[in-house]
């Protein structure tokens, strides 16, 4: 039993289109896994049937030892999620979301506050506290999210596409933060269609018209070109 993050032989259709296709990965706690792969490949699609929004007919998802299917509250208890569209309540300050979700989570009235400043200080966020979220900035809320996702101490942690809409800066430092999230024991899926978002030492999996096509390190896969450069050859897309 791994305390990570496992899926086998997972596929599905919307209609008569199939968006995954018997896809199987798993990403061991300590690690940073990117799931590379073009507009269209299923990202969103995986992303929506790893936290139960999807239910696939067919394959198993297990997420620090428990199954999706016959224990999704104890799964979903194991799992932080990051999504791609913002889901703060703009008109709540920070704290207010991190204690709604808190709520959400049934944490213990006592622990919230607690718990609270321990994930916004994770974030560098604790001074903006008490500011609404309306009033921060991309790369703010994206911390506010982030920060929030952590605060029943997840697992594992999903992230599909975080730094869509965010500025250069933001974009760095978000991905540098979730990397050293992954140094501390978290098990990190990060999707992303971008390329320079992925370190050498993260374990990939690139995902490709709902197949997955290739797994391993990103070093070793793109050996001498530009990881760029070794995803075109193998998709075809740029990236
Ligand atoms: N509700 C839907 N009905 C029919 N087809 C869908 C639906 N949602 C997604 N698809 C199709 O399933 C495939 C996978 O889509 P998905 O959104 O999971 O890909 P993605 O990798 O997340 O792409 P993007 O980066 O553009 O969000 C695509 O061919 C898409 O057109």
């Amino acid at each position: 039993m791994t305390t990570g993050l496992t899926v086998n032989n997972l596929s599905f259709h919307y209609g008569a289109k199939q968006a995954l296709d018997n896809v199987a990965f798993d990403v061991a706690p300590g690690t940073f896994c990117a799931l590379l792969g073009p507009n269209g490949a299923g990202k969103s699609t995986l992303i929506a049937l790893l936290t139960r929004l999807l239910v696939a007919p067919q394959g198993e998802i297990t997420v620090a030892g428990h199954d999706m299917r016959r224990e999704p509250r104890r799964a979903l208890g194991k799992l932080g999620v990051v999504f791609q569209q913002s889901t703060l309540d703009l008109n709540l300050s920070v704290r207010q979301n991190l204690a709604y979700f808190a709520a959400l989570q049934g944490l213990p009235k006592s622990e919230v506050p607690g718990r609270i400043d321990a994930a916004l200080d994770q974030l560098d966020m604790r001074h903006r506290a008490e500011e609404k979220a309306r009033d921060l900035n991309g790369g703010h809320r994206r911390r506010t999210e982030l920060a929030r996702s952590l605060i029943h101490d997840p697992h594992v942690l999903l992230l599909d596409e975080p730094t869509v809409g965010l500025d250069a800066a933001s974009r760095q430092g978000i991905t540098d933060h979730v990397h050293e999230l992954a140094r501390t024991g978290l098990c990190v899926l990060w999707t992303t269609h971008l390329t320079d978002e992925v370190r050498d030492g993260d374990a990939l999996v690139v995902l490709h018209k709902g197949q997955i096509i290739h797994r391993g390190t990103a070093g070793a896969a793109r050996g001498d070109q530009s990881l760029s450069d070794w995803f075109l050859t193998r998709t075809g897309e740029t990236a």
